[in-house]
């Protein structure tokens, strides 16, 4: 697929405007967007990267957040970077390491996290140059902490940037997102006197998860799962719930620009209901 086909096709105010078609105003939905999520790849590979896609309804910026998973994250970064900005995507989240591979070998552990922490500190140059913006999503308890150095110097150092917003989940959980960030948190304030047991809803919980992230554009549009595997494998189980799907047996190696665009196609084909 050549970049002027992207431009034609995917740029992002034909996605906005696609969008707004569809929902014609009648979706309860206050995010829209378009994500895609990475595919977990079983292999000897280390790490996967998810990337998503979100938009804004009101904004009408065209704004994506994207998520996919590579098992190559130096090699797809770029790639996957380029393409997302290319498209008017705006979020990109790679899923790195879930919380459940902790279950994994030490060794493989171990391989992983040099390379998260080698990852992050070349990357850290290329998203400064680009005006990218890194955080990073799921528990960092278990970290090593020269990594989580690494990350917080990242986050801080190009929190200004805006051209897109790369999240990377690292250790993370989506039922643990939904148990520690939501429920805990509102416990305590309930507990606390800050809010009242039975004026919680959906809106205060949404703004508890992933509260501190990215509020503009917290869910998903589009998940994409590289790898042949027909599951989410607990990322992102709140946000998704209306999230377009997307499986491809394809290797996040693999998933290249022409892939990307088909994908990003079939999405503009889709017809969201949201329940209406
Ligand atoms: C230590 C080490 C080598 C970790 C790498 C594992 C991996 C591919 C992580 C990528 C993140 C991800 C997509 C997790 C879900 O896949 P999953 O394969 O965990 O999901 P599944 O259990 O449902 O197949």
């Amino acid at each position: 697929m050549q970049t002027d086909q992207l431009e034609n096709v995917d740029n992002g105010s034909q996605l906005e405007s696609t969008n707004n078609n569809q929902s014609s105003g009648s979706t309860s939905q206050s995010h829209r967007g378009f994500s895609v999520t990475p595919l977990s790849q079983r292999l000897q590979t280390p790490q996967s990267q998810n990337m998503s896609t979100s938009r804004s309804q009101s904004s009408g910026s065209g704004e994506l957040n994207a998520y996919i998973e590579q098992s190559e994250l130096d090699d797809t970064y770029d790639d996957l970077s380029r393409l997302c900005w290319k498209c008017g995507i705006k979020v990109l989240t790679t899923f790195l390491f879930s919380y459940d591979n902790w279950k994994r070998s030490q060794e493989d552990i171990d391989r992983v996290m040099i390379m998260f922490e080698e990852e992050m500190i070349s990357n850290l140059q290329e998203s400064m140059r680009h005006d990218i913006r890194i955080s990073v999503i799921g528990d960092r308890t278990r970290l090593l902490k020269s990594l989580i150095e690494v990350i917080t110097e990242a986050e801080e150092k190009i929190e200004a940037n805006s051209r897109l917003h790369l999240i990377l989940a690292i250790g993370y959980s989506g039922q643990s997102d939904i148990l520690q960030a939501s429920c805990k948190k509102l416990c305590r304030k309930v507990r606390d006197g800050l809010i009242r047991g039975e004026d919680i809803n959906k809106n205060i919980f949404e703004q508890e998860l992933g509260k501190n992230v990215c509020t503009q554009f917290p869910f998903p549009d589009l998940l994409i799962r590289t790898g042949g595997d027909l599951r989410l494998s607990n990322f992102m189980a709140y946000q998704s719930a209306y999230a377009e799907l997307y499986f491809t047996k394809t290797f996040s190696p693999d998933f290249g620009e022409e892939e990307f665009i088909m994908v990003l196609k079939s999405f503009q084909e889709r017809h969201r209901r949201y329940g209406v």
